[in-house]
C-alpha cells in the first residue's frame, strides 16, 4: 500500500505538487491523468524519491519512505518510462538482470527470472536474450523495459507514459499484457498517461491532477457518473461517457442467456468492442465464447444500450 499524505514539492516559488493526499491500495492500478505540467511525474517520482518532497510524507507498506535509503527504495520499486531507458551496450538478458544482479541474486535464479519474463512477454528467450536493444523493434524494446522493471519482483511498479511511443495496435496489446502481468504478480501499479482511453481501460482508480492538486481520485465509473469539477468533465470527454462506461466492462460481464447467429465475440474483449462488432455486423445479438471456445451466451444491442446509459 502507498499512503501519500499532504505531499508538496516546490521549486523556488513554484509549487508544482500542492498538499496532495492519496492512498493506493495493494494489487490495484491507479492511473494519474491531467494537463501537461500539472505535476503528475513529480508526484510519482516522490514515491521512489527520485524527487525529494518539500513537505509531507509517503508511506510504503507502513514505512516512511525517508527511512529507507534512496537506492534501496529504487531497487525495490519497479520504474518504467517512455522510451524504456534500456542500456544500449547491454544485451536484453543483461538489461533485465540489472536489479537482480545489484541485489546479489545467484546466477541460476537470475537466468530463470530472465527466461520467465521474456516468455511472459512473448519474446523467445533464446532468440531475444542475447540481442542488443537496437536489434529490437520499438514495441519489443518497450516490453523489455517493463520486464526489466519487474525483474526483482517488486510489489510496486511506477510507470511514466510507458506506452506513449507505441502505435495503437501494439499499444492495445501492451496494455492487455500489463493487465495480465499485474494479475499474475499481484503488483501495485501507479501509471501516468495522457490517454484517457488507456486510463479507463487500465485503472481501478483514476487520479485527475490540475495545477499540482488532485481534483478527483475515484473509480472510473464513479468519475463518469459524478465528475467532481468542470475540468474533470472536460478531461473525460462528456460526449464519450457511454463508450467509456462500456470500455470498463468485458463482453463476458454483459453476456445474457440465449443463442445468436454470427461471428462469435471473445469473452475478454471490452463491451465497447462488442458494441462495435454488433453495429458492424448489423445484428441485434452475437454469440460470446470463452478462451476455450465454450459458449457463454450472447451479447445484445439492447443489453449494451442499457449498460451505456447513465446509471440511476
Ligand atoms: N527539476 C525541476 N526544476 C524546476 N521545475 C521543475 C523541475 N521538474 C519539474 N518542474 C516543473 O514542475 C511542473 C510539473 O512538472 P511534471 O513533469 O511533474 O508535470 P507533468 O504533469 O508530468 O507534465 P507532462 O504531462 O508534460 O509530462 C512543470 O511546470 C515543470 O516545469
Amino acid at each position: 500500500m502507498i499512503e501519500i499524505e499532504n505531499i508538496t514539492k516546490r521549486y523556488g516559488d513554484n509549487t508544482v505538487v500542492d498538499t496532495v493526499s492519496m492512498t493506493v491500495e495493494p494489487r490495484t492500478i491507479t492511473v494519474i491523468v491531467g494537463t501537461s505540467g500539472s505535476g503528475k511525474t513529480t508526484l510519482m517520482r516522490m514515491i521512489n524519491r527520485l524527487v525529494e518532497p518539500s513537505d509531507g510524507m509517503i508511506r510504503i507498506d507502513g514505512a516512511d519512505n525517508r527511512s529507507i535509503p534512496g537506492y534501496e527504495l529504487r531497487r525495490h520499486i519497479g520504474y518504467a518510462i517512455q522510451g524504456h531507458g534500456l542500456f544500449p551496450h547491454r544485451t536484453v538478458a543483461e538489461n533485465i538482470a540489472t536489479v537482480p544482479t545489484l541485489l546479489g541474486w545467484d546466477k541460476k535464479r537470475i537466468a530463470a527470472k530472465v527466461e520467465e519474463l521474456l516468455t511472459l512477454f512473448q519474446l523467445d528467450p533464446a532468440a531475444f536474450g542475447p540481442r542488443y536493444p537496437h536489434e529490437l523493434s520499438g514495441g519489443q524494446q518497450q516490453r523489455v523495459g517493463v520486464a526489466r522493471a519487474l525483474a526483482a519482483e517488486p510489489n510496486i511498479l511506477l510507470m511514466d507514459e510507458p506506452f506513449g511511443a507505441l502505435d495503437p495496435v501494439i499499444r492495445a496489446k501492451a496494455q492487455d499484457d500489463l493487465l495480465a502481468i499485474q494479475k499474475h504478480f499481484g503488483t501495485t501499479i501507479v501509471l501516468v498517461t495522457h490517454d484517457m482511453e488507456e486510463a479507463f481501460h487500465l485503472a481501478d482508480k483514476i487520479a485527475v491532477m490540475d495545477k499540482g492538486r488532485i481534483v478527483q481520485c475515484a473509480a472510473p465509473e464513479e468519475m463518469l457518473v459524478n465528475p467532481a469539477t468542470d475540468f474533470v468533465e472536460t478531461l473525460i470527454g462528456a460526449e464519450e461517457r457511454p463508450f467509456r462506461l462500456l470500455s470498463i466492462g468485458t463482453a463476458a460481464d454483459a453476456a445474457e442467456a440465449g443463442e445468436a447467429q454470427g461471428e462469435p465475440i471473445a469473452a475478454s474483449v471490452s463491451q465497447r468492442e462488442a458494441l462495435s462488432s454488433l453495429l458492424w455486423s448489423g445484428r441485434e445479438a452475437l454469440p460470446v465464447v470463452g478462451a476455450d471456445g465454450a459458449s457463454l451466451g450472447r451479447v445484445t444491442l439492447a443489453g449494451l444500450a442499457r449498460r451505456a446509459a447513465r446509471p440511476q
